[in-house]
């Protein structure tokens, strides 16, 4: 368990499709030296038995190096392995279960797609952040609905909990999404499908130089 991680910059997520297992572990151990401040386990495989031995090795790591460990969807395996937290979308159970589960100090995140009244539900559950999106067409998620600039300015302008933006987000397209509010930006593709992947995320973590705003716990 991290104590109380800032929730601020790039926030790399894992996509089984992209990273062979054999290349897992050092990919975000690259991610994590490259700047990025969060890691998610995301892998819809369903070897159980292959996923917790993969999510063990990443907690590992993380834990190594300070930086929180989020489960994608499958709670019963973050509290196994004692990650720091899990992410729930609309089919992953409720957040006041995952907060049962998991504890006070874990970080649970909730998928609020394009839908500023999921995000007030989610907050005044307890959620740790929010995530809005795709904000940009996808290939990971094609089928995803899109999230605009307009609805995370007022997710910012209404709310205090940490706000993350996903879906097709580059470094240089970021820039907009970061004037909006955004406090972390949540990067499958352009991190961990790029050659180099400890570049990849400098580039993000280069984006986050200006002072923390005052909203951030
Ligand atoms: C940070 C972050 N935001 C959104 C998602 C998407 O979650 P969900 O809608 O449950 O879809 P899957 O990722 O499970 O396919 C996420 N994983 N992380
Ligand atoms: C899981 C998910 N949910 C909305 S978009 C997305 C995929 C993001 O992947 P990428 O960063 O490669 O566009
Ligand atoms: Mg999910």
């Amino acid at each position: 368990m991290t104590d109380a991680p800032r929730l601020r910059g790039l926030y790399a997520i894992t996509d089984s499709t992209l990273i062979a297992d054999s290349a897992l572990l050092a990919s975000v151990e690259a991610a994590i030296d490259g700047g990025a401040r969060c890691i998610q386990y995301r892998d819809k495989r369903p070897d159980a038995a292959l996923r917790e031995h993969l999510a063990r090795a990443l907690n590992t790591a993380c834990q190594a190096r300070g930086v929180p460990l989020i489960i994608n969807d499958d709670l019963a395996l973050a509290a196994r392995i004692g990650a720091a937290g899990v992410h729930i979308g609309r089919e992953d159970g409720a957040l006041s279960a995952a907060r049962a589960t998991l504890g006070a100090r874990a970080i649970i995140g909730v998928s609020c797609y394009d839908e500023l009244e999921r995000a007030r539900a989610a907050v005044a559950g307890g959620a740790d952040y929010i995530a809005f999106g795709a904000v940009y067409p996808t290939a990971i998620k094609p089928q995803a609905v899109r999230a605009s600039l307009e609805l995370l300015r007022a997710a910012r302008a209404e709310f205090r909990c940490p706000i993350v933006a996903i879906g097709g987000i580059r470094a240089d397209n970021a820039a907009p999404l970061l004037a909006a509010g955004v406090d972390m930006l949540a990067v499958i593709s352009a991190v961990f499908g790029e050659p180099d992947v400890r570049a990849a995320a400098a580039r993000f973590a280069a984006l986050f130089t200006t002072p923390t705003p005052e909203h951030c716990p």
